[in-house]
C-alpha cells in the first residue's frame, strides 16, 4: 500500500508533489477541492493523505476534512501543508490528529523525509493491529451436546445480520465467548470488539468512559463507543448499568450518535451492540432497576446460553480442550483424563460453569504430581463443599432408610446421574450401566423416572411421595 492522496487547490503544487513522490516509487492520486477529496477517500482510503489547509472553491477546509478522516478512517495518516503565517493552525491540526505538517515553500528532502516517516509509522501501526488481532483470536467454542448445538446454530443465524443480541445465562457459561464468536464471524471482524464492564466502571465516570471527553482546547479523548466504531460493543452484565446511563444509551441506540462530555457536536458511530446478563431482566424491570424500553432495544434477538449442568455431555471434550490449552500456552504437562475422572466431572455440579471447569483443570495440572492420565483421586475430594454438595446430601439420606428404600433411592440417583451424563441417551446409558435397553426402561419406569425428553436436557423423576 503506497498510494498517496494529494489535496491542494493549486495545480502546480499538486503536480510538483506528485512528481517527487512518483520518482520515489509511490503512486499518487490528486484532488483540488473537498468534494473531489471525499470522493477519492470513499472510493478507496489512501495509505497517506497530504492535505492543504486552505482550499478554494470548497465546502470544507483542510481542518474539516481532517476531522472527518480521523473519525471515519483513523488508520490514514494525514500530513498538513501550511502556508506562511498559518503555523498555529498547523499545530492545532496536529492536536486534531494530523501526523505532521510541512510549510510552504518546502524543499524536496524535507517532503520525502516526512512522508517516509509517516508511511513507516502507518505500516508499523497496521502490523501492530494485525498482530493484536491475531493474539486476540477468539478461543474455539467447544461442544457437541444438543444444548450447545442449539446455541451455535442461533449464533450462526445472527452473525450475518446487524440485529442487537442479548445473551442470557449463568456466570461463566460462555456469554462473552459467544459474543466474540458473533464478532469473528460477522462482517465487522476487521473492526474492534470493545467490552464495557458495566459493573467495573464507577457510575459517575460511566459517561466519560462511554462517550469520551472534549477539553475546552478541543482536544479529544475518545470513549469506548468511538473506539468500537465499525465493530461490536459488548455490554457485559447490562443489569449493572446505572439507570441514568441507561437513558443515555437508549438515546444513542435510537439515533446512533452522541455528544462527548464537554463537547457540543454530535458524533456519529456505526456500532453493533451485543449485551449479556446473568439476571432475569423482566424481574429487574418490575423492580424499577432496568428500563423496559432499553430492554426492547437490546433484546431484538434474545439468545439463552445454557449452563454446564444442562450440557454435561460436553464436559469430557471441554476438559480435554483446556488440558491441551494449558500444555500449549503454559507448558504444563500434557495429561489425559482417566474414565473415572471423566465420570466424576460429569456428576459434579458446576455453579461456576465452564469457567469453573477450566480453572479446575488448571489447578489439577499445577497441584498433582502424577504424569499419567488424571484419575478421580486427583480431583478435589468430598471435602470440596460446592462440587459435591448435591451428592453428599443424597448419600447421607441413605443411612436413614431401610434397605429396600435406600436401594431405590440409590438406584434412582445413580441412573439419573448416568442418564444426564449421556445427555438423555438411553442406549448409551444402558450400554454403560450394563443393562439391556428394555430392562433399563422397565427399571426407570418402576423407579418413576420420566425420560420423555430426548433432547439432552435433564430427565426428571416422579417422586411418589412428592406426587402425593
Ligand atoms: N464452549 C466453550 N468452549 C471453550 N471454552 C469455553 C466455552 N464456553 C466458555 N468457555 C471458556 O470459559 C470461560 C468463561 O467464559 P465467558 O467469560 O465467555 O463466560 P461469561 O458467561 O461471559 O461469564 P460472566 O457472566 O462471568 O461474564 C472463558 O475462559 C471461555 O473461553
Amino acid at each position: 500500500m503506497s498510494d498517496i492522496l494529494i489535496v491542494d487547490d493549486e495545480r502546480d503544487i499538486r503536480e510538483l508533489i506528485a512528481d517527487i513522490l512518483e520518482e520515489e516509487g509511490y503512486t499518487t492520486r490528486r484532488a483540488s477541492n473537498s468534494s473531489e477529496c471525499m470522493a477519492e477517500i470513499e472510493k478507496e482510503p489512501p495509505a497517506l493523505m497530504i492535505l492543504d489547509i486552505w482550499l478554494k472553491d470548497s465546502d470544507m477546509d483542510g481542518i474539516d476534512i481532517l476531522k472527518i478522516a480521523k473519525r471515519d478512517y483513523p488508520g490514514v495518516p494525514v500530513i498538513i501543508i501550511s502556508g506562511h503565517g498559518t503555523i498555529e493552525i498547523a499545530v492545532a491540526a496536529i492536536k486534531q490528529g494530523a501526523y505532521d505538517y510541512i510549510e510552504k515553500p518546502f524543499n524536496i528532502d524535507q517532503l520525502t523525509v516526512v512522508i517516509g516517516r509517516a508511511m513507516e509509522t502507518s505500516r508499523l501501526r497496521r502490523e501492530n493491529v494485525a498482530l493484536r488481532r491475531r493474539e486476540a483470536e477468539p478461543p474455539e467454542m467447544i461442544g457437541s451436546s444438543h444444548a450447545f448445538k442449539t446455541l451455535k446454530s442461533q449464533l450462526d443465524k445472527v452473525t450475518k445480520s446487524n440485529g442487537r443480541v442479548l445473551l442470557s445465562g449463568p456466570a461463566g457459561s460462555g456469554k462473552e465467548l459467544a459474543a466474540r464468536y458473533i464478532h469473528a464471524n460477522s462482517g465487522r471482524s476487521e473492526h474492534p470488539f470493545v467490552t464495557v464492564g458495566s459493573a467495573s466502571i464507577e457510575p459517575d465516570r460511566m459517561e466519560e468512559v462511554l462517550f469520551g471527553r472534549e477539553t475546552p482546547e478541543r482536544e479529544i479523548e475518545p470513549g469506548l463507543l468511538e473506539q468500537a466504531d465499525g465493530g461490536i460493543l459488548y455490554f457485559d452484565e447490562i443489569a449493572d448499568m446505572p439507570l441514568g446511563t441507561q437513558s443515555k444509551i437508549l438515546r444513542v441506540l435510537v439515533d446512533q450518535s452522541f455528544q462527548r462530555v464537554g463537547g457540543t457536536e454530535k458524533v456519529k458511530v456505526d456500532i453493533r451492540v451485543v449485551s449479556s446478563t446473568t439476571r432475569d431482566l423482566a424481574h429487574e424491570i418490575a423492580e424499577g432497576r432496568f428500563r423496559q424500553e432499553l430492554f426492547h432495544r437490546l433484546a431484538v434477538v434474545p439468545i439463552p446460553v445454557p449452563g454446564l449442568d444442562e450440557r454435561c455431555e460436553d464436559i469430557p471434550e471441554l476438559a480435554d480442550h483446556f488440558l491441551r490449552g494449558y500444555n500449549r500456552t503454559q507448558g504444563l504437562p500434557l495429561r489425559a483424563l482417566a474414565d473415572d475422572a471423566t465420570a466424576m466431572l460429569q456428576t459434579m455440579s458446576w455453579p461456576g460453569n465452564v469457567r469453573q471447569l477450566k480453572n479446575l483443570m488448571e489447578r489439577v495440572l499445577i497441584l498433582s504430581d502424577g504424569k499419567g492420565p488424571i484419575c478421580a483421586s486427583d480431583l478435589p475430594g468430598p471435602d470440596a463443599p460446592v462440587e459435591h454438595e448435591g451428592r453428599a446430601v443424597a448419600l447421607g439420606a441413605l443411612a436413614t432408610l431401610p434397605l429396600r428404600e435406600a436401594r431405590e433411592l440409590f438406584e434412582r440417583e445413580y441412573l439419573l446421574t448416568q442418564i444426564n451424563r449421556f445427555g438423555g441417551n438411553i442406549s448409551r446409558t444402558a450400554n454403560f450401566v450394563g443393562m439391556e435397553r428394555s430392562a433399563l426402561h422397565r427399571k426407570l419406569k418402576s423407579l418413576g423416572v420420566v425420560t420423555a425428553n430426548k433432547q439432552g436436557s435433564r430427565v426428571a423423576f416422579l417422586d411418589e411421595h412428592a406426587a402425593g
